[in-house]
């Protein structure tokens, strides 16, 4: 597996804050990469560290093999890190002659990029009038047209509509898939994120938490969702590894032990109506993950701190 991103005991501090704090992590090649963690665990500051923008106080970090920063490299990288700003006065189409122009790059093919983030009809539209998600798209666009190896994406859904979501959605694909082009993107909707993305990576105040495949760390969760009676016996086999879920239980079982499992309890008198295998969402992986609810105090932290 060749690595697009390796980092080494990453840091960076602000002050007293740890925004990393010896973060390891291995991104591959090819595919969407999710960056995801609650407000303040350094989502951010690892982007801007990948892009040169910043400096680690400490660790490793290479950027398709090379120190993050290194011009070479940044030429092979496409990026849209929070909402893109553009000359107001400026069309959508401008943007991206004047940015392939800055870019050197003869063949940006500027009308199916505006085709690809759905932004045609508004091409000749200064974007000084652009609602934000007008924004995330041509910012999508610029970050693309360059044709890098590696894309990094913070929040690019943020502001969307639910169809400009799904497109986007599908545009992301379909870069990953036709193009070849490996994604990394951070974003707080769980639910996109377990669609779209392949691997994640949840942060937790500067630490990784959980890192792999969405499929794995989803079905790490599963439960076997049972509809049966009664449920005092059902209880007595369980014990602690059963949950209440309104008239079902959950059995916390490796899906191995599931046959062993419906026979003790039909030999224990137990009624099954149902059952069957339920897998955990990444909304609760990611609850499990990252800890209980915070106080009001641990947010105002988490935010301002430093
Ligand atoms: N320039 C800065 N000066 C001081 N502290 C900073 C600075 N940038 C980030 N921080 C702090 O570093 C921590 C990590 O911030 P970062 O923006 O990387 O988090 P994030 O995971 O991207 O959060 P969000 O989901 O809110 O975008 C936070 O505590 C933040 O307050």
């Amino acid at each position: 597996m060749t690595a697009v991103i390796e980092t080494t005991g990453l840091t960076k501090t602000y002050g007293a804050v740890r925004a990393l704090d010896g973060l390891s992590l291995s991104i591959p090649r090819g595919g969407i990469y999710g960056v995801l963690g609650p407000n303040g665990a350094g989502k951010s500051t690892l982007f801007r560290i990948l892009l040169g923008l910043i400096r680690p106080t400490g660790g490793e970090v290479r950027v398709l093999g090379q120190h993050a920063g290194d011009p070479a490299v940044m030429r092979r990288i496409g990026s849209m890190i929070e909402t893109p700003r553009f000359p107001p006065y400026m069309t959508a189409r401008q943007v991206l002659q004047w940015l392939a122009l800055a870019h050197g790059s003869k063949d940006a093919a500027i009308d199916a990029w505006l085709d690809r983030v759905g932004l045609t009809e508004a091409a000749n539209r200064r974007v000084r009038g652009f609602s934000v998600g007008m924004l995330q798209r041509l910012g999508v666009a610029a970050a693309l047209m360059t044709k890098p190896d590696l894309v990094i994406l913070d929040e690019p859904t943020s502001g969307m509509d639910p169809p400009g979501i799904q497109e986007m959605r599908a545009l992301i694909r379909s870069l990953a898939d036709d193009d070849g082009v490996t994604i990394i993107l951070a974003s707080h909707q769980l639910l996109e994120v377990q669609r779209v993305c392949d691997r994640v990576a949840i942060f937790n105040r500067g630490k990784l938490a959980a890192e792999g495949k969405v499929s794995e760390l989803t079905a790490a969760g599963e439960r076997l969702r049972l509809s049966a009676t009664p449920l005092a016996r059902i209880m007595g086999v369980l014990g602690d590894k059963a949950t209440l879920d309104g008239d079902a239980v959950l059995a916390a079982v490796p899906r191995a032990e599931g046959p062993a499992l419906l026979r003790a309890l039909i030999e224990q008198g137990v009624d099954i109506d149902e059952a069957r295998w339920v897998g955990a969402d990444l909304e609760s992986v990611f609850m499990a993950e990252t800890g209980p609810a915070r106080t009001p105090a641990q947010v105002r932290e988490a935010l301002h701190a430093g």
